[in-house]
Order: C-alpha cells, then sequence, then structure tokens
C-alpha cells in the first residue's frame, strides 16, 4: 500500500509500504495514484514528498507479479501524472531505489538521496529494461554515454556518484525525509518546466552513430547470447534520436519482445535462486533459521598454493585478521610476493587501503593456535590432508572450525583425522579465490549445522555467493563436469575437433568451451588425478581395452597429450596453439588434428559429421542427468542450488538460467528421449543412463521447477 499524511502543514507526505522492499506490487501502485489525487486536489498541500517505509525507497516493480496476470494501474502514466503536477514532487531515497523505484524518482521533479543509498537501473539483470520510460529520461538527464553505462550493466551506484552525474539533486547524511520536506516547501512556486525531464532535450553527443555502434560491438561480444543488453542499447539509441513520445513507443516495444523472453525468465529464476539457496538445509533437517554460527575473527589459511593465496586476500580485504602458513621456503617468499600485490592490485581497484597488515606470515604451524577458523588449501592428496588435518586437530585451541578448500576429495576421510570432527566442513573455492563469487560449503556426515553456518556465513561476508552440498567425488560442481567433459572427448574420438565443440558451447553461452578450459586450467591437474585413481595406462594402454577403465568407457586422448608434454596454456600447447606459455590466445593447432585422425585410425574408429546440436545434447543432458542423479541422491538441496553453482561457478549462462532450469525450458520428456537414444547408442557409458527422478518426473507429469523438491522427497537420499 501507500500512506498518505499531510506533514508540516503543506507537504503531502506519500509513504510507499510494502515489504521488504516496497517493491511496486498492484496494491501499492494503486496507493500512490490514489495518495497523488489525493495531495493534488488538497489546497493546503503546496509540495509532495514521496518515501518508503523502513529505510528503503523502493526495489522496483514486484517481480513475483512478472509473469502473472498484471492488473491494477500502470507505471508509465503514473509517472506522468506526477511529472506533470503543477505542485513539486520530491523524492526522499533511501536504502535504494531501483529499477521502477528510480523510474518513480525520475518522475519527480527533484531527487533527495541519503548518503548510503544505491540507485540503479538493474531491469538487464533480469532480462529487461527500464520500460516505465526510464530508458527515455535517463539519458536526457545525465546523457547518453553514463545512461548507456548504468542501462546495460545494471550496476548499482552510490548516492555520491549520483550525484556526480547530475542524477540525484542533493545528498543528504541524516535524516533524507526532514530533509526532503524542508526541500519540497523551500522550491514552492519554482517553475517546474525546467524539472520535467521528459521535456529535456538529450545532450548532444558528438558522433552518435559511432558511440552506438562501438558499444553494440562490445555488447555482441560481451553478451554472449544475452538480448537484453543488445535491446538496452536500442533502447537508449531512441532516446538520443528520437522525439520523447518516439522513443517511448520504441522502449514498450523492446520490452514487448523482452518481457516473454524465455531469457527473461531464465535470469528471474535466477534472481531467486540466489535468495532461495541462501536458505540452506540439510538432510537430517538442520537449517539456515534453527542453526546459528558462532563469530570468527581470526582465521588461518594453511598452503599458499594459487587457491591459498587467494583466499589468504579475500579474507584480508574482508577484514579478517588472517595467519598465512606455508612450510616450503620458495613457495612461502614467492607468495609474500604474489599477496602483495593481489592486494596492492584490489586496494587500487576498490580505492581502499592495501590490507597488509592483515596478513601475518609464518613457516610454522604453531602460529595457528589462537584462530577461530582454519582453511587447508594444500596439494589435493588425500594422505598429506590427513596428515595437515591431524597436526591442525594438536595445534588449534578446542572449537576451533577446520575447513578444507579441497574440490573433490572426501571430507569425512579428514574429519575421521581430528579430535572434533563435527567441527569439519569443506569450504571450496573457485580460482582465484579472491574474484570468484562461488563457494561450495560440504556437509559431511559428521558435520554440525554449526559449522555449515559458519562456512555460510563466512562465505556471505566475503561477498560470495555460498551453496551448502553435500558430501561425494566432486561435491555438485565437479560431479556434473565428468560426464560433460567425458562427452567432449567421446565427442572427439567420434570426429569433432576442439574448435568445433568449444564454438558450440560458446554459441550457447558458455564463458569459454571444454577444451579452452582445459587449456586454461592445466591438462596436468586432472592427469595426475586419474593416475592416482589408476586410470592411466601407458601409450593410452592398446587393443580394445584401451578405450574401456574399470568396466566403463574411458578416453586416454588427456592422457595422450600430457604425455606429449601439452598440458595447455602454461606450455603454449594443448588443445591449442598458443603464441609462448603464458599466452591467452588461443588457436587452432594443425598438429592435434593430426593426433585426432592418428588416434582414430589407430583405434578403428571412423569420422563423422558432428552437429552443434548433438554437442549441446550428448555434453549438456549428460551433465543434466549427473544433475538429477544428485538431486537423488541428497547432494544438493533443490535444483537452484545446482543451478547457482553452475551460474557461479562454472561459466554457464546466467541468461539460460543453469542446467537444471534449462531442462526444464527443454522438456524432461525431451531430456530424457535423447538421453534414452544416446544410452542405447553407447550401453557402455553409464552415466548416460537416464536416472529415476528423470523418470520419475516425466511419469508425473513433468511438474515445473518450483515443484520439483516435492518429487525429491520420496526418492532415496543418502545422507
Ligand atoms: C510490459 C510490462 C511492463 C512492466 C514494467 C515492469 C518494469 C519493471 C522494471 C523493474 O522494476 S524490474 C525490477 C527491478 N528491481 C530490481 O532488480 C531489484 C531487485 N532487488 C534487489 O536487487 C535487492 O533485493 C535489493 C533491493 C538491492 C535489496 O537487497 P537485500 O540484500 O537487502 O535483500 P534481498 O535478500 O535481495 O531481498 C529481500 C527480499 O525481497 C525480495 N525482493 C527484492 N526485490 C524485489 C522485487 N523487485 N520484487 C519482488 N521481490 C523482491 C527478495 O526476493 C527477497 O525475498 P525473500 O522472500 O526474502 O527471498
Amino acid at each position: 500500500m501507500a500512506q498518505y499524511s499531510l506533514v508540516s502543514g503543506s507537504v503531502g507526505l506519500i509513504t510507499l509500504k510494502n515489504p521488504p522492499v516496497n517493491a511496486l506490487g498492484a496494491v501499492v501502485r494503486h496507493g500512490i495514484v490514489d495518495s497523488v489525487e489525493k495531495a493534488l486536489s488538497d489546497p493546503k498541500v503546496k509540495s509532495v514528498v514521496i518515501c518508503g517505509q523502513n529505510g528503503m525507497f523502493c526495489g522496483g516493480a514486484d517481480i513475483k507479479e512478472f509473469g502473472t496476470d498484471m492488473k491494477g494501474p500502470p507505471l508509465i502514466p503514473m509517472f506522468h501524472s506526477l511529472e506533470a503536477a503543477n505542485k513539486p514532487v520530491v523524492a526522499a531515497i533511501e536504502g535504494g531505489a531501483f529499477g521502477g523505484g528510480l523510474e518513480l524518482a525520475l518522475g519527480c521533479h527533484y531527487r533527495i538521496a541519503h548518503s548510503k543509498a544505491k540507485v540503479g537501473l538493474p531491469e538487464v539483470t533480469l532480462g529487461l529494461l527500464p520500460a516505465a520510460a526510464g530508458s527515455q529520461r535517463l539519458p536526457r538527464l545525465i546523457g547518453v554515454p553514463a545512461a548507456l553505462n548504468l542501462i546495460t550493466t545494471g550496476r548499482h551506484i552510490t548516492a555520491a556518484e549520483a550525484l556526480q552525474l547530475g542524477l540525484v539533486d542533493q545528498v543528504a547524511d541524516h535524516n533524507t525525509v526532514d530533509t526532503a520536506v524542508k526541500f519540497a516547501q523551500s522550491v514552492v512556486g519554482k517553475s517546474l518546466d525546467s524539472r520535467r525531464i521528459s521535456n529535456f532535450q538529450c545532450p548532444p553527443v558528438p558522433n552518435v552513430d559511432v558511440l552506438f555502434e562501438e558499444v553494440m560491438q562490445k555488447i555482441r561480444q560481451t553478451s554472449r547470447g544475452a538480448i537484453a543488453p543488445i535491446a538496452c542499447v536500442q533502447a537508449v539509441r531512441a532516446a538520443a534520436t528520437l522525439p520523447y513520445k518516439d522513443g517511448l513507443q520504441k522502449e514498450k516495444e523492446l520490452m514487448a519482445t523482452l518481457f516473454t523472453s524465455g531469457q527473461a525468465r531464465s535470469l528471474q529464476y535466477c534472481f531467486f535462486a540466489q535468495r532461495v539457496v541462501s536458505r540452506w538445509s540439510m538432510p537430517n533437517g538442520a537449517s539456515w533459521d534453527t542453526s546459528k554460527g558462532r563469530p570468527i575473527h581470526k582465521a588461518a589459511v594453511i598452503g599458499l598454493g594459487t587457491m591459498g593465496r587467494g583466499i589468504a586476500v579475500a579474507l584480508a580485504q574482508t577484514g579478517f585478521s588472517v595467519v598465512a602458513v606455508e612450510t616450503q621456503e620458495k613457495q612461502f617468499m614467492d607468495a609474500k610476493k604474489a599477496v602483495a600485490g593481489m592486494l596492492e592490485r584490489g586496494a587500487k581497484r576498490s580505492g581502499k587501503v592495501a590490507a597488509h597488515d592483515k596478513i601475518i606470515y609464518s613457516q610454522n604451524l604453531q602460529a595457528i593456535a589462537d584462530v577461530d577458523l582454519v582453511i587447508e588449501a594444500v596439494f589435493e592428496d588425500m594422505a598429506l590432508k590427513k596428515r595437515v588435518f591431524r597436526q591442525l586437530s594438536d595445534v588449534c585451541k578446542p572449537g576451533t572450525f577446520l575447513c578444507t578448500n579441497t574440490s573433490t576429495l572426501d571430507i569425512d576421510q579428514m574429519a575421521a583425522e581430528t579430535r572434533q570432527p563435527e567441527l569439519v566442513v569443506g569450504m571450496h573455492f573457485f580460482a582465484p579465490a579472491h574474484v570468484m563469487k562461488l563457494l561450495e560449503v560440504v556437509y559431511g556426515p559428521r558435520s554440525s549445522p554449526e559449522a555449515v553456518a559458519v562456512a555460510m556465513q563466512l562465505g556471505k561476508k566475503m561477498g560470495k555467493v555460498s551453496v551448502a552440498v553435500g558430501n561425494c567425488r566432486g561435491f555438485v560442481g565437479n560431479r556434473m563436469l565428468k560426464p560433460y567433459r567425458d562427452q567432449a572427448y567421446f565427442l572427439l574420438e567420434e570426429g569433432a575437433t576442439p574448435e568445433l565443440i568449444d564454438q558450440a558451447l560458446e554459441e550457447f553461452g558458455f564463458a569459454m568451451g571444454a577444451f579452452k578450459v582445459y587449456d586454461l586450467s592445466g591438462l596436468d591437474v586432472g592427469w595426475k588425478v586419474r593416475k592416482e585413481e589408476g586410470l592411466v595406462l601407458p601409450g593410452g594402454g592398446s587393443g580394445k581395452s584401451a578405450r574401456i577403465r574399470q568396466g566403463v568407457r574411458y578416453s586416454p586422448l588427456g592422457d595422450l597429450m600430457c604425455e606429449e608434454g601439452r598440458f595447455g596454456q602454461k606450455t603454449g600447447r594443448g588443445w591449442y596453439q598458443y603464441d609462448k606459455p603464458g599466452s591467452r590466445d588461443a588457436k587452432p593447432d594443425p598438429w592435434v588434428h593430426r593426433f585426432l585422425e592418428d588416434y582414430r585410425a589407430r583405434h578403428g574408429l571412423v569420422a563423422r559429421r558432428i552437429s552443434n546440436q548433438e554437442v549441446l545434447e550428448r555434453c549438456l543432458y549428460a551433465m543434466i542427468n549427473e544433475g538429477f542423479r544428485i538431486l537423488e541422491d541428497g547432494i544438493a538441496a533443490g535444483p537452484e542450488d545446482i543451478d547457482i553453482i553452475y551460474v557461479f561457478g562454472y561459466g554457464w549462462p546466467r541468461h539460460r538460467g543453469g542446467p537444471m532450469f534449462y531442462a526444464n525450458m527443454v522438456g524432461l520428456p525431451i531430456v530424457l528421449e535423447r538421453l534414452e537414444h544416446f544410452a542405447q547408442a553407447n550401453p557402455d557409458v553409464p552415466t548416460l543412463q537416464p536416472c529415476n527422478l528423470l523418470r520419475k518426473l516425466v511419469a508425473s507429469g513433468s511438474p515445473p521447477i518450483s515443484k520439483w523438491r516435492e518429487a525429491m522427497k520420496n526418492v532415496h537420499s543418502q545422507l
């Protein structure tokens, strides 16, 4: 609703009330229309202030209304009647004004923001554009380049930046509503013509065509197939080149295409999924609302390789005191230098002071005796990790949370080495750990809800999107990656090239195809793991058994590449060739093509033409099938958890919503039918056998993704 009151004898105060963010749902819109009518028709009222309750101006349109039969007054005429009012209307922005909330403020004659408030037009992140005239008013107010930046990125800006851009007229340090009321009184009688943004001409831009062409090109390169950023540019272009009324018509047309698009549905699903996963739960019934963490003041990082360095930086930048331990002399010296550089660069980017003083370096494990939490980041070797956990359990004070940054290994085996296994959890960061947003928090059968709560809270403080998952090989992300990568290798054997596969995946929207990722992360990493698992045979093995290991199909291609010393970017040669070791510019390599031809000839494989469609179906459906198994096993609490892990940690295109949402969009019967087809053709690839949960969902009429948790309840959980 919107509450109307008369304050200071002459100011009509309209307060938006729709907790938690005062979204512009139908009831609020009705309330605004009624309140404005009252204010404008009351002769005592000389000016109007609009604010939001509980320190929040407005989070925009009510996203939950999208996709429903939207009733109630539309936004555009409402904002026009505010702008046309013959009494000054002032927006008092506390907390934030986002999307429709900022568009409401742009319909007012003046905007006053609290110094801690943020504003933005984040519609693009929901697959939309600011279609309540925001795409037409903002460029008229702050100019085309600044508006293009805000509208195409959706970024939230501070009140200070908004003031600098001319988006707000004044910044208040204290009571914003009081300031706005006084301000509203002070402008009574002043001409309002110059305050009506829709009357403004866009500030002229030299070479407007060149500007838009450049921006469009950049966006086409970076948007990875997302349509909303492109529509945003087109809408701003309309503002820059057309009269307001025509620009508004263009905005409406563009929005009509976006509003019902699959991309908008996917992005809006991601918005809510991100919030769903923060309300974590464990199969034993423990959950975010019943489990309290403990405050963490001081943390330690053990092992200062690539991951440990990033974790130490992320902790220090969040404000924690960190003890960074590395026992090997050379690694210790290198790490100190590298961490200092990372902190400097971070400080330069954020404008904050580098947090050097937050980190104490030590080569001695005794230095961590008084920390509240440890994150172990030593080499991915179970024997080594077990030894470290035994030492940690001896050295640390009782009650210290012991976390491991393992990406695949069984955390229960590490917990078994400690005196308090209930305090052991996985904190699986993604490289580079101070940049990547995802954190998998892994609980084992003995992890206490308190330990999970601590890791989840720590992740949140560090600005990570944290997802609680169960303990199994590879957890969620890496477990699902395996069948996807297996399929990519099998496709090479059948006739594809790395370029063909990567192109199909990149056109789908992945940041990088499977083989470019291999080259980036190093082919030797997986080779070492496979050797430990007893999967690698010298020369790839021979005869029929060369392509079978432990009873299932195996491709030795990755092993053979490693035998040739082709580890990827770091050696300048991998699935692609690079100008020099460490270079990132991947070029197709004729050597790889010959290598594949020789391999096929050796194994009697006849290359066939492989379509992009087949690449996507084989790689993605195998991955999705594993996702269903993960749900079936109770490793992830719901499809949202899997999707958020893939969107934030594995380069899955957000506008496709994550693998499970994608399956829901494609249609579960289609996914099932294709998996059945591939499984029949490849009986020695068990990951292509459709799993029970998928069959069950299809048999029960393929309910929408929001109902999958219901269906999962009756399926066996391993935990
Ligand atoms: C042709 C048809 C024309 C239609 C025209 C429609 C025009 C649309 C323009 C728009 O306005 S689209 C919406 C633009 N707004 C946003 O994108 C803002 C989204 N919200 C946020 O970014 C954040 O929530 C926040 C406002 C910055 C607050 O962050 P905070 O961390 O404090 O809280 P959250 O946990 O994120 O949110 C709390 C709670 O509120 C729900 N929520 C937030 N925003 C909205 C919203 N706009 N609509 C509905 N619900 C919203 C959020 O889901 C949380 O709910 P939960 O149940 O507690 O999880």
